[in-house]
């Protein structure tokens, strides 16, 4: 759309946590990540905004910050975007600020700071249903009167206000507002006592009812039942994975392998339908099935996001995390690693110590990611029995969540060794504002789950697709002569790529159709999955089609193979995107070469000693 030059640019700006995203959502119908925690947006998002004059306008979302001085990157562009220093950027034209109302005294703060800057502003004081349930009453007109400026109540998460703001917006776009005098910067405490005195003289009522969050609080806090619950959320959580995911995934597979059998029956023998039958449906299909899984494992996460929770665990583990240089502001990043270490890598924005955020960088990969999770439920489902353990627990579930707690264990022994020799330095402490708990809202879990699937149903039919179908034709062509006696895949490119890579991989047990699966693997981890579907689909009968490749990695590997190919997984150097992303927030290529050769090495330790020790004790 060509939009003409006179199209204002009006940003959202606040402290962490306003609800400036959710408000920017429900103004532009952008479905941009929210989250009940400090720290959630780190880039600069646009979208349009109508107005009810007919006006379009840029709204800008913008990472929250606590002032106009950053103190991590993410800070940076807000403080860059709100005084017209990004490049090739219009400058703004109007603000809106957006506060807590049930935080007023530290949120009007910045408002007082923002106002000096002279800029076209309105107020939207978010969450005022929560001051409501507080009992919280604000003299909406006062406030207005005081700062100079409009003041519009508004229920983001509702899209209460919204109507209100956008005349109120229009308004000031239109010059119809006093002009707010530039002023120059005041002492900060100044500020803050100014602030408070306007946020005690408009609270017409002080709320009492917090007393059940500070109740939750005792326990989720506490030094004993806190990490006691924390545990227990978390394993509940890789229970879950396995326990409620076995119908569908049954059902996924059923499907799959019947339309293997279809296409079998139906089509001539001949390269189209190997294609469709052993590239796509043995390898695509081989990791559709685990949809469900993985569907279960961010309802998880969403919850523990939303519900501001997430904070509390992040407090919990910060003793932890100082003991190996780490402070609890590296937890978040690394908990959205577990669904990928790409937005976690990115989360790291708000980290403000660079050493730390380095190094939050490098560990990201070693929480385990939702690619990831294809390739343990394929393993442990073919070697690990579903026998329950004390009565309740199944196996399957346990070992999932020992692979999980590898990848920790594993994350903060190199936090420790990286804090000790390449990232050495101090570590500020740990300040993060606990968010208010939340029930988590079904539409913004609907909607976050929707997301979620349709990304993992992207990669599947994108890269994961492509990737397979290139070993599909690299494991099919060149064609053995007609005197060749062994398996046609030895024949083949990929037989050849998998034979002289297997020498490298041998003695940690590896075997050549593993050694083949680890190259495209990096495009994305799931494709190791995909492609041992495909490898094992073409040199089977249509009878071992029907097994799945589950059955038949049963058949082929040894258990101690089995236990080493997870090891490599716990650290398995990360996908290409991984690198990329890693490359872009450090500047360089020098640190992405650094993380790939750690996890390499880790790895290549982690399974090797995996294989021998499952070779003599068993
Ligand atoms: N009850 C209630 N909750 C809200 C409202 N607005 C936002 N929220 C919730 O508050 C949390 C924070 O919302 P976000 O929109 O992510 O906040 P943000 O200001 O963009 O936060 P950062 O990006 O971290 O600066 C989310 O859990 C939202 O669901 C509101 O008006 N009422
Ligand atoms: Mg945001």
């Amino acid at each position: 759309m060509n939009v003409p030059m006179t199209t204002p640019v009006v940003a959202l700006v606040g402290n962490p946590n306003a609800g400036k995203t959710s408000l920017f959502n429900a103004l532009t119908g952008s479905r941009q990540k929210v989250g009940n925690y400090p720290g959630v947006t780190v880039e600069r998002k646009a979208g349009k905004l109508a107005l009810p004059d007919g006006r379009i306008a840029n709204l800008i979302d913008l990472p929250g910050t606590y002032s106009l001085t950053p103190r991590s990157p993410d800070e940076a562009v807000t403080r860059d975007a709100v005084l017209g220093h990004l490049k090739g950027e219009k400058s703004l034209d109007a603000i809106v600020a957006v506060i807590d109302a049930t935080n007023l005294r530290n949120h009007l703060r910045f408002v007082l700071e923002l106002r000096r800057l002279g800029l076209p502003m309105l107020v939207a004081l978010n969450m005022i249903d929560l001051a409501e349930r507080d009992g919280t009453s604000i003299d909406i007109d006062r406030l207005s009167s005081i700062l100079g400026v409009p003041v519009v109540a508004t229920v983001a998460v509702r899209r209460r206000g919204l109507d209100a703001l956008g005349v109120g917006l229009a308004g000031v776009l239109r010059g119809e507002t006093p002009e707010i005098a530039a002023s120059p910067e005041a002492d900060v405490r100044l500020l803050q006592r100014e602030a408070r005195v306007i946020a005690d003289t408009v609270t017409l009522a002080v709320g009492g009812h917090r007393k059940w969050s500070q109740r939750l609080d005792g326990i989720a806090l506490h030094p004993v039942f806190g990490p006691v619950l924390l545990a227990m959320l978390l394993f509940l959580m890789f229970q879950a994975v396995f326990a409620w995911a076995e119908a569908p995934m049954e059902w996924l597979a059923a499907l799959v392998s019947s339309a293997q059998g279809l296409l079998n029956g139906s089509m001539s023998e001949g390269p189209l339908r190997s294609m469709l039958v052993d590239g796509v449906l043995g390898g695509v299909g081989a990791v559709i099935v685990f949809l469900p899984q993985i569907i279960i494992l961010f309802f998880f996460i969403l919850c523990l996001e939303q519900s501001g929770y997430m904070v509390r665990a992040a407090f919990l583990m910060d003793r932890l995390m100082a003991r190996v240089g780490l402070n609890g502001r590296a937890f978040i990043p690394l908990i959205s690693s577990f669904a990928c270490a790409i937005p976690g890598i990115m989360a790291t924005r708000s980290i403000d110590s660079p050493k730390d955020r380095l190094t939050t960088i490098l560990i990201a990969p070693l929480m385990t990611c939702s690619a990831r999770l294809p390739v343990y439920a394929v393993i442990i489902g073919a070697f690990i029995p579903t026998t329950l353990v004390g009565g309740i627990f199944n196996l399957q579930g346990l070992v999932l969540f020992g692979l999980y707690i590898a990848g920790v264990v594993g994350a903060l022994v190199a936090a420790w060794a990286l804090r000790h020799t390449v990232t050495k330095g101090e570590s500020p402490t740990f300040l993060m504002e606990m968010p208010k708990y939340q029930w988590p809202a079904p539409r913004d879990i609907g909607i976050g789950l929707y997301q979620r699937a349709m990304a993992f149903l992207q990669r599947a039919g994108g890269i994961i697709l492509v990737s397979t179908i290139v070993l599909w034709a690299l494991a099919t062509w060149p064609k053995p002569p007609a005197d060749w006696n062994r398996p046609a895949l030895e024949y083949s490119a990929a037989g050849r790529i998998g034979a002289a890579l297997e020498p490298i991989f041998r003695p940690i047990g590896f075997n050549k159709e593993i050694a083949l699966a680890l190259v495209p693997g990096m495009a994305a981890r799931e494709v190791a999955v995909s492609a041992l579907g495909t490898v094992y689909s073409l040199q089977g009968s249509e009878e071992d089609q029907a097994k799945g490749l589950v059955e038949r990695l049963r058949g082929t590997w040894s258990l101690p193979t089995a236990l080493a190919f997870l090891a490599w997984f716990v650290f398995a150097p990360q996908c290409i995107s991984t690198l990329a992303v890693t490359r872009r927030e450090t500047g360089g290529w020098a640190w992405p070469a650094f993380m790939f050769t750690y996890l390499f090495v880790a790895a290549y330790a982690a399974a090797g000693i995996t294989y021998w020790t499952a070779k003599i004790l068993l």
